[in-house]
C-alpha cells in the first residue's frame, strides 16, 4: 500500500512553473529514487511533499491524510524527516549534541547510541564539532539526526553530492544498512550508480515532468532512458 502519494502537482516559485502534473509514490518499507539532470525538479519535489513550498494543483496524502496545505510541522510530526542538501547540522555544536537536540525535539525518538553503531565513524567524533567534520561526516550526522528522530518516511535529497568516491562508498554501505531496517526511503540522486544500488523503483524526471517510472531492475536495462535523461551509459551504471 502507497503511504505517500503526489498526484497532478504543480508547483511554482513566483511566476515560475517549476513541476507540471507531476505524480509518484511511495509505498511502506520501499526504497524510492526520483532521478534527473541539475534543475530537473527533484529537491522541489522533497520541498513540496514537507511542505515548505506550496504546491498550486494537484494532491499529496500521507497514510490517507491530506498533506498538501499542511505545516512543516506537523507534516515533520507525521513522521516525514527530510535530509536537506545542505545537511543543516549545528557547527558549533558536538556530534553527540546534534544528535541530542535532534532527539529532544522528536516525539518518539530511537537512543542515540543506535546511532553511533549505525554510523561508527561517528562514535570517534563523539565531542567534535559539526564544523571540524569533513562533508562525509557532516552527511552522516545529518542522516543520523533525521534517523534518531524514527522517521516513518525518510527523504534523503542528494546524500552523495560533492563527497569523494571513497566517501561515496562507505556512505553506500552504511545506507544498505539502513534500507534493510525497513525504513521507508525517497531519496534523490544524481549518482545514478549509488541510487540503482539502493533502490528497487525509480522516478525518471525532465523539466519538473514526469518521463519514466518502474523497477530499477527494468531501468538497469534502459540505455537509452539513462543517456537520454540522466547522461550515464549502461556500463557506467553497472
Ligand atoms: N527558490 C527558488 N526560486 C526560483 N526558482 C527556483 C528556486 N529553487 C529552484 N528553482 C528552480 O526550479 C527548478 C528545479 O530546481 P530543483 O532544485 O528542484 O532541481 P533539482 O532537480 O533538485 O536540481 P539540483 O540537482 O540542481 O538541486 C530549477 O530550474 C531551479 O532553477
Amino acid at each position: 500500500m502507497a503511504i505517500l502519494e503526489m498526484e497532478n502537482v504543480d508547483v511554482y516559485y513566483g511566476n515560475s512553473h517549476v513541476l507540471f502534473d507531476l505524480s509518484l509514490d511511495v509505498e511502506e518499507n520501499e526504497v524510492v529514487v526520483l532521478l534527473g539532470r541539475n534543475g530537473a525538479g527533484k529537491t522541489t519535489t522533497l520541498r513540496s511533499i514537507v511542505g515548505s513550498v506550496p504546491r498550486r494543483e494537484g494532491r499529496i496524502t500521507y497514510r490517507g491524510t491530506d498533506i498538501a496545505d499542511a505545516a512543516v510541522d506537523r507534516i515533520s510530526g507525521m513522521g516525514i524527516k527530510l535530509v536537506p542538501e545542505d545537511r543543516r547540522i549545528f557547527p558549533t555544536l558536538t556530534v553527540h549534541e546534534n544528535l541530542q537536540v535532534a532527539a529532544e525535539t522528536a516525539g518518539d525518538p530511537r537512543p542515540v547510541e543506535e546511532m553511533y553503531e549505525i554510523f561508527p565513524t561517528l562514535d570517534d567524533l563523539r565531542d567534535s564539532l559539526g564544523r571540524d567534520l569533513s562533508g562525509g561526516e557532516q552527511q552522516m550526522l545529518s542522516v543520523g539526526r533525521a534517523l534518531v528522530q524514527n522517521p516513518d518516511l525518510l527523504l534523503l535529497d542528494e546524500p552523495t553530492e560533492g563527497l569523494a568516491p571513497v566517501i561515496v562508498e562507505d556512505l553506500r554501505r552504511v545506507f544498505r544498512e539502513i534500507v534493510e531496517e525497513d525504513v521507508t526511503v525517497l531519496l534523490t540522486e544524481q549518482n545514478v550508480q549509488f541510487a540503482l544500488d539502493l533502490a528497487e523503483r525509480a522516478y525518471v524526471i525532465e523539466k519538473g515532468s514526469n518521463v519514466w517510472e518502474g523497477s530499477v531492475p527494468e531501468l538497469r536495462e534502459r540505455d537509452d532512458l539513462l543517456e537520454e535523461y540522466l547522461s550515464v551509459s549502461v556500463a557506467e551504471s553497472d
